[in-house]
C-alpha cells in the first residue's frame, strides 16, 4: 500500500494547504458573515486529501481511486469558485457545474476502469476543474471592476489559475513525463503540487488581507455608529464635528439639539418595538434633511444632534421646522389620531472652541422648548413670550 516507504517531504504540499485551510477556517469563525472564507477553507481541505494521496500512490492505486480523487478535486474547484462568486457577489451556476462535473467523472471512470490511461485522465480532469473555475468569470466582468489592488490581484490571479488548470496537462510532454510508474516523483507532479501550493498561498494572503481589512472597517463602523439607527453616536459626532468647526470654509455653522416628546409615554403605551421604529424613522428623516458636510447623531435615548454647515440661523430654523413637520405628518408607526412630536434648540457655532459650550446652550434652548409646551423649535437670541415655566413633569400631566 502507498503508506509504506513514506517520504515525509512528499506530504509538504498537502500539509501546507491544510494549514492554510486552518487559518481560513479560524478567520471565518471570528466573522461568520465572510462566507467566502468558509468556501475557500473547504476547497483547500478537499484538495489536500487527494494531493497527499497521489504523492504516494502507485499507478494501480491511482487507477483504483481515480473516481474518489476526481470527486474531491472537482468539489474543491467548485468550492473555490463559490468563494470567488461570494466575494464578487455574482451568481454561481450549480447546474452547469454539476453537468461539467458528471461529464468529467464519466470520462475519468472510462480512463481508469475501462481503458486505463493516466494522461487522458489528467487532461479531462484538469479541463473539467478549469471550466468549473471559469464559470463565474463572465458575470464577474459584467460587474464594476474592483478599484483597490488587492481585489484586482485576486480577480486576475483567479482567472490565471483557472486558465492554468486547463492548460496544465499540455505541459506534460515538455516535462518528459514518460514513465507513468514514477508519477508521484515526476517533474509534472512536482510542478502541479507546487503550483497548487503557490496559488493557495497567494489566494490565502489576498483573501485574508481583504477579510481582515473588512473586519476592521466593520469594527470601526460599529464603534462610530448607533446600532439601532445607524447614524453617528455621540463620540464619533464630537470627533467629526471638531474637524468641521475648525474649517473656516464651512461657516456659518448651526448646532441643533432635538428630543422626541413624551417618548416614555410612547414606549409605555405602544411598546418598546414601536419606540424603536420611531427612533429609526426620526433618524432617516434627519438624514434626508441634511447636506454634504452636515452631521447627524443620536446622543442616546431619544436625543438627536445635528451640525449644519454653511447655513444661517433662520435657514437652520426652517430645516428644523421642516423636520418637525415631516415627523408630525408620519402615519406609518403610531395609530390614527396620535402623532410623533419633537422639540429643537438651535445655536450658532461661533468658532473652533465653541463646540462644547454650544452643545450645552442648544440643550438649554431645547429644555426651554420642552417647557414651552413641546413640538416646537427655539433658536438662540429669540424671545419666546409664551414660554411655560412649569416644571417638565407637571407639563407632561
Ligand atoms: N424604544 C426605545 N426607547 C428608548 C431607547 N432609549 C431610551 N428610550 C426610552 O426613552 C424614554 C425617555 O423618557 P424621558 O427621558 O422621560 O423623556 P420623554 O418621555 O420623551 O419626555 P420629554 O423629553 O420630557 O418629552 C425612556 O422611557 C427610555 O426608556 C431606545 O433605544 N428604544
Amino acid at each position: 500500500m502507498f503508506i509504506k516507504n513514506v517520504n515525509i517531504f512528499l506530504l509538504v504540499p498537502s500539509l501546507s494547504i491544510l494549514l492554510l485551510a486552518g487559518i481560513l477556517g479560524a478567520l471565518w469563525i471570528i466573522n461568520k458573515d465572510q462566507r467566502f472564507l468558509l468556501w475557500l477553507c473547504s476547497s483547500y481541505a478537499l484538495v489536500a486529501i487527494p494531493l497527499g494521496f497521489q504523492s504516494y500512490a502507485t499507478i494501480e492505486e491511482l487507477n483504483r481511486y481515480a473516481l474518489p480523487s476526481g470527486v474531491l478535486y472537482l468539489s474543491s474547484a467548485w468550492f473555490l469558485s463559490m468563494s470567488f462568486t461570494e466575494r464578487r457577489q455574482v451568481p454561481s451556476q450549480p447546474q452547469l457545474a454539476s453537468l461539467i462535473g458528471v461529464f468529467t467523472l464519466s470520462v475519468l471512470v472510462y480512463y481508469s476502469s475501462i481503458e486505463p490511461n493516466i494522461w487522458a485522465r489528467l487532461q479531462s480532469f484538469s479541463f473539467g476543474a478549469g471550466l468549473i473555475l471559469l464559470l463565474p468569470i463572465k458575470s464577474a466582468f459584467k460587474k464594476e471592476q474592483p478599484k483597490d489592488w488587492i481585489n484586482q490581484t485576486l480577480l486576475y490571479s483567479y482567472i490565471f489559475f483557472s486558465i492554468f488548470s486547463i492548460i496544465r496537462p499540455v505541459l506534460i510532454p515538455f516535462f518528459g513525463f514518460k514513465n507513468i510508474g514514477d508519477f508521484s516523483k515526476s517533474i509534472y507532479w512536482l510542478v502541479t503540487a507546487m503550483s497548487i501550493v503557490f496559488f493557495a498561498l497567494l489566494f490565502t494572503t489576498l483573501i485574508c488581507s481583504i477579510a481582515i481589512r473588512e473586519m476592521l472597517d466593520q469594527l470601526r463602523n460599529e464603534r462610530d455608529h448607533d446600532s439601532l439607527t445607524k447614524i453617528l453616536n455621540r463620540r464619533s459626532f464630537q470627533e467629526a464635528a471638531q474637524r468641521r468647526v475648525k474649517d473656516k470654509r464651512l461657516y456659518p455653522i448651526a448646532l441643533l439639539a432635538g428630543d422626541l416628546d413624551h417618548f416614555k409615554y410612547v414606549n409605555d403605551t405602544w411598546g418598546h418595538g414601536c419606540g424603536d421604529q420611531i427612533l429609526q424613522l426620526v433618524s432617516s428623516t434627519l438624514q434626508r434633511n441634511i447636506r454634504a458636510n452636515d452631521l447627524v447623531a443620536r446622543f442616546g435615548g431619544e436625543e438627536f444632534v445635528l451640525l449644519l454647515t454653511r447655513i444661517d440661523l433662520s435657514s437652520a430654523e426652517q430645516v428644523a421646522e421642516r423636520i418637525r413637520f415631516e415627523i408630525n405628518s408620519d402615519k406609518s408607526v403610531l395609530p390614527e389620531g396620535s402623532k410623533i412630536t419633537i422639540s429643537f434648540g438651535i445655536v450658532p457655532i461661533t468658532g473652533p472652541s465653541h463646540l462644547e459650550s454650544a452643545l450645552k446652550e442648544a440643550d438649554e434652548l431645547l429644555y426651554n422648548a420642552k417647557n414651552a409646551g413641546r413640538d416646537r423649535v427655539h433658536i438662540a437670541g429669540k424671545i419666546y413670550p409664551d414660554i411655560d415655566l412649569r416644571p417638565m413633569q407637571e407639563a407632561k400631566n
